[in-house]
């Protein structure tokens, strides 16, 4: 049996139930169907995170039976969910925590509209501001990779390191997000499966109007750092649990 700090219980509580909330969040915005997709959100001051069961159903996850893990993706024994197998993509959730310290949050989906252009292995060009906010780039392409060991993983780091984009289209997969917590790799996924649409049916109409890089670069930075009620701050922020 493990035992944490006080304190690490206490983040550890509050990761379990923003986990399950926001996998509740995938099934509001229609981004899932049946059980494909996930969410994992790190725990604060510790190299833990938590992450769904595989294959259970969405109205079944609960804080109690969400995952707790290292951060090397392996189970943390006699932990309430530990009897469960831990999500398919455990792996590749571990391996971006363990590669990119600024993560506190990985999403995957299987929306329609960014599978669509992953079957095709085509980035989303950057045509509409809503995209400039919130990517400030195009939505790139990221390596075919097989499903179950940190495949993924290295593909999403290898891909988005450097990039603003916090979102990547797995190569005839989907996509996946990263977020500064588990709410804002959500909030990434949503984004992302709109951005997909909306540019999939400009592209019915015409070939969409590329926009100069000096507008993207400009209201990414407004985006970021101006838009709202508290800059959003991209990514380098902190992983306090957004609630
Ligand atoms: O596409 C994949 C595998 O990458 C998954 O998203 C599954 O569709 C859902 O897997 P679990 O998280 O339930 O294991």
């Amino acid at each position: 049996m493990s035992t944490f700090s006080p304190e690490i219980e206490v983040a550890i509580a509050r990761v379990r139930a923003d986990v399950a909330r926001l996998h509740g969040e995938l099934v509001r915005y229609g981004l899932v169907v049946w059980t494909g997709g996930n969410v994992s959100g790190r725990v604060p001051g510790a190299d833990l995170f938590v992450i769904k069961p595989s294959g259970v159903s969405y109205d079944d996850l609960a804080p109690e039976n969400m995952i707790l893990c290292d951060l090397d993706g392996s189970v943390i024994p006699g932990t309430p969910g530990a009897e469960r197998s831990p999500s398919s993509d455990t792996a590749a959730h571990a391996y971006v925590y363990r590669h990119m310290p600024e993560v506190g949050g990985v999403v995957h989906t299987h929306s329609t509209y960014a599978v669509a252009w992953a079957a095709r292995n085509e980035p989303i060009p950057c045509v509409i501001t809503a995209m400039a906010d919130e990517f400030g780039d195009a939505i790139p392409v990221g390596p075919f990779a097989i499903i179950g060991d940190d495949s993924i993983g290295r593909g999403i780091v290898e891909t988005l390191t450097g990039h603003r984009s916090r979102a990547v289209l797995m190569a005839n997969h989907g996509p996946f997000t990263i977020g500064s917590n588990a709410k804002d790799a959500v909030k990434a996924a949503v984004m992302v499966e709109d951005v997909a649409r909306t540019v999939h049916i400009s592209r019915q109409l015409g070939e969409p109007v590329p926009m100069p890089q000096s507008a993207i670069d400009s209201l990414f930075d407004r985006y970021q750092n101006v838009y709202g009620q508290a800059p959003q701050g991209a990514l380098a922020s902190s992983q306090d649990p957004g609630r």
